[in-house]
């Protein structure tokens, strides 16, 4: 069966009670399918690159990542982030193998310099991955990449989940901490054509981090021919329904 790849925003780890909630239902659902989870941070670097003294923006939803700041960008994502997500799944019995995106060269990178150390993310090797799958184990992916000069760089989390489905040609949910793509009257929408989300971005009404995600999705419905979900992580149970295919969230058509 298709690996579920499952991206967590970073908001997700500081609600103990919704994170320990959702990784139960992943411990379930791997009981048919493999599970893979992708995590972000984003809240948590901010916490950490502001005790550290420095001072961070974001541009279309990215952070500008100059290579001064990739140690504590790397400390709070792929360290304290990483380790934390790796924790709580442990509890549930996920058996999690906490990773960055150049593990086993799962992912290969270019830089974007107009952001400084950001890398765009392409899938390149699923040997490890399918490796871990197979011997039943759950990755767990931070979105800290190595360039192939050694350089570290920061990656969206959401672009680095459709990289990792990509690589696995999984099925992608991306869920954060609203209900899904909303419309300019804050109504979910259930479901949204590329033509659909390319009016609705030039309108203003889908815009930061959700118009990354809406990237994210786009590229990955093309790339494997597949929907794909952005949905809330509020309530636990969402994710089961998905599972039964029941509408949860918002659909992205191909
Ligand atoms: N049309 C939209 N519908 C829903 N959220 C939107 C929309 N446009 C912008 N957003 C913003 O995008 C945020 C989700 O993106 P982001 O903060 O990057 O989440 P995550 O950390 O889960 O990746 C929402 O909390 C909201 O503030
Ligand atoms: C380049 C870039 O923007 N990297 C993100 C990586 C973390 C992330 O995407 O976290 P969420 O999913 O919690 O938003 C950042 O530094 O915030």
């Amino acid at each position: 069966m298709k690996p579920l790849v499952l991206k967590m925003g970073g908001r997700l780890l500081q609600d103990r009670q919704a994170l320990d909630a959702l990784l139960a239902v992943c411990a379930n659902i791997k009981q048919q399918r493999p599970v893979i989870l992708v995590h972000g941070g984003g809240d948590q670097v901010d916490q950490w690159l502001s005790k550290f003294g420095f001072v961070t923006e974001k541009i279309d939803g990215q952070r500008v990542s100059p290579a001064e700041q990739m140690p504590v960008i790397t400390g709070a994502l792929d360290g304290a982030v990483n380790a934390e997500m790796v924790s709580r799944a442990m509890l549930q019995g996920l058996l999690p193998v906490g990773l960055n995106l150049s593990a086993g060269n799962a992912c290969q990178f270019t830089v974007n310099t107009r952001l400084g150390a950001v890398g765009i993310v392409k899938p390149a090797d699923a040997t490890l991955i399918e490796l871990l799958l197979t011997q039943g184990y759950t990755p767990v992916f931070s979105s800290i990449g190595i360039a192939a000069d050694g350089q570290l760089l920061n990656v969206n989390a959401d672009l680095a989940a459709a990289a990792i489905c990509q690589l696995v040609k999984g099925q992608l949910v991306l869920l954060t901490d609203v209900p899904g793509i909303l419309d300019a009257n804050m109504q979910l929408i259930n479901e949204l054509s590329a033509e659909q989300a390319s009016n609705l971005v030039l309108e203003g009404v889908i815009k930061g981090g959700m118009k990354v995600k809406l990237d994210a999705a786009l590229e990955t419905a093309a790339a494997l021919q597949s929907n794909i979900v952005v949905a809330g992580w509020q309530n636990p149970a969402d994710l089961m329904n998905l599972m039964q295919d029941k509408p949860v969230g918002t659909c992205i058509l191909y």
